[in-house]
């Protein structure tokens, strides 16, 4: 097993749910990252999709050390470099079509790309990713798919994201090949508007306690 899955494996046993966060103000992602990690939650990605993300993983990287911020919806070449030097712990990826993988194996952090199929899984296995995200995990099979995978791809395990809440995530956390799920569920773009830390803490709170890894 190489360093980087075995850095990626450490994060992902750190807590059973990792936070999927859109942020448009990175100036609030320091604060958030600090409600997070108190409230058990100190792995957290932040999606691509604004202009202020690189900004956020920045910030996170550098004033909050007891977290463990990855780069998420990482779509081409040159992010791979971008969140790198914004200090981003791993990266994450919705999908990962070929010519990507074979860069993000090149990464200099860990990656945890992702996939939706068996074959996709099994490309990514033999490019030497070992922990896939599962994405869009309740629309493309669930828990059932994941547990199907166990007996033919032994060797892979899975971070489900796409569909999952409270109620579900058990269900995939039951999995021997699931370290941990991720979501929105925790971070909802409504409560980050309303830089309702306090909620956005018990809702960390419930969902630190779903499974502490052993
Ligand atoms: O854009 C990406 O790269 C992503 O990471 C996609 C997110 O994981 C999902 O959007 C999760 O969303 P929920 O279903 O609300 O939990």
């Amino acid at each position: 097993m190489t360093a980087k899955i075995e850095t990626l494996q450490r994060y992902t046993r750190l807590a059973p749910v990792i936070p999927v966060v859109t942020i448009d103000d990175p100036r609030m992602s320091i604060d958030l990252a600090q409600a997070l990690v108190q409230a058990g939650l100190p792995v957290v990605e932040i999606t691509l999709r604004t202009s202020g993300a690189m900004d956020a993983i920045a910030a996170i990287a550098k004033a909050v050390p007891e977290a463990v911020v990855a780069a998420g919806t990482v779509l081409t070449k040159s992010q791979i470099a971008e969140v790198v030097d914004a200090g981003a712990k791993f990266i994450v990826t919705p999908g990962t079509p070929f010519r990507l993988a074979e860069q993000l194996a090149e990464a200099s952090i860990p990656v945890m790309p992702g996939c939706a199929t068996v074959s996709e899984a099994m490309t990514l296995g033999s490019l030497g990713f070992e922990i896939l995200k599962f994405f869009p995990a309740a629309a493309s099979g669930g828990a059932a798919w994941l547990k199907s995978l166990q007996g033919p791809l032994p060797k892979l395990s899975f971070c489900p994201t796409g569909g999952i809440d409270l109620a579900s995530a058990p269900t995939y956390l039951s999995l021997a090949n699931v370290p941990c799920v991720g979501g929105t569920w925790v971070t909802p773009a409504d409560l980050l508007r309303k830089r309702d830390f306090s909620r956005i803490q018990e809702l960390a709170r419930e969902a630190a306690a779903l499974r502490r890894p052993t």
